[in-house]
């Protein structure tokens, strides 16, 4: 398994590429499980998976960023958030508990989404993929590791007030079942105690990229894209 891939703080080096093979081999076993044969075709993984998480509180911005990310870039993008809304819309067992969870702002047990997550990944064609909303806890965090065997290679946090974030989940109009002011001051509650701890963490390790989330969509990104660009050569 892999225990670390990349440290992406300091520029892509030699290291990055000798680490290569053995994160192949894990890349190998994520992808040879149920879903893999169920989706009938062997899909070619031989490049080696490129992760970043995607960070901030709600209504900073994530959701509208990553599109531009992956029509620049061509990442997939996996939004924890939209693959527990699939699960309560495809009603399955696990989808009253995750509605009450959402409704409540709280968060779903980790291996529920961890599991999501790496259906995902194993049906996705592409080895780039954009993390959005996760890891939010620290037990997330460690669950992705434990399930996935990999870290990220880079995380990016959308720094965003808190007075902006609450105006801009009020004004979303997407019909969600947490854009109430009820549920968007748990949620805050929620990112300062148990999100806020995994982003330190990751700043620690030198792989958090702080984007300054205030300004136009646009004005966001030019903050975003030179951190992709950088690695657009190596990664592919
Ligand atoms: N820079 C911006 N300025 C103003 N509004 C924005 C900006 N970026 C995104 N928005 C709007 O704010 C709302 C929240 O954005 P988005 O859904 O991308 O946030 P998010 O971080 O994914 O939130 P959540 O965690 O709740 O899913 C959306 O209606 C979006 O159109
Ligand atoms: N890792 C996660 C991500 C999300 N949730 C729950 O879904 C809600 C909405 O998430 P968004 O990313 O779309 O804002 C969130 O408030 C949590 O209830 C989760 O449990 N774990
Ligand atoms: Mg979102």
């Amino acid at each position: 398994m892999w225990r670390r891939v990349a440290s992406l703080s300091s520029s892509i080096s030699s290291s990055f590429l000798a680490q290569t093979a053995s994160r192949l081999n894990t890349w190998e076993s994520l992808t040879t499980g149920i879903a893999q044969q169920a989706k009938g075709v062997i899909a070619p993984k031989e490049k080696t998976p490129f992760i970043t998480f995607v960070l901030g509180g709600p209504g900073s911005g994530k959701g509208t960023q990553c599109i531009k990310i992956v029509e620049t870039f061509g990442f997939a993008h996996l939004s924890a958030g939209d693959l527990l809304r699939r699960e309560i819309a495809s009603k399955s067992a696990d989808g009253a508990m995750i509605l009450n969870t959402i409704k409540e702002g709280k968060i779903v047990p980790s291996q529920v989404t961890v599991k999501l997550i790496q259906k995902e990944m194993e049906l996705s064609d592409n080895h780039k993929f954009l993390i959005d909303g996760f890891p939010r806890t620290e037990e997330n965090r460690v669950s992705f590791e434990r399930i996935i065997g990999v870290e990220p290679n880079v995380v990016l946090f959308f720094d965003c007030p808190e007075e902006e974030m609450v105006k801009r989940v009020l004004n979303r109009n997407e019909g969600r079942v947490d854009d109430n002011l009820e549920t968007i001051k748990k949620r805050l509650t929620v990112f300062q105690a148990l999100s806020l701890p995994v982003i330190n963490y990751y700043s620690e390790r030198g792989k958090l990229y702080t984007i300054k989330a205030i300004g136009t969509e646009d004005e966001i990104f030019e903050q975003v894209r030179p951190i992709f660009a950088a690695f657009e050569q190596t990664v592919g």
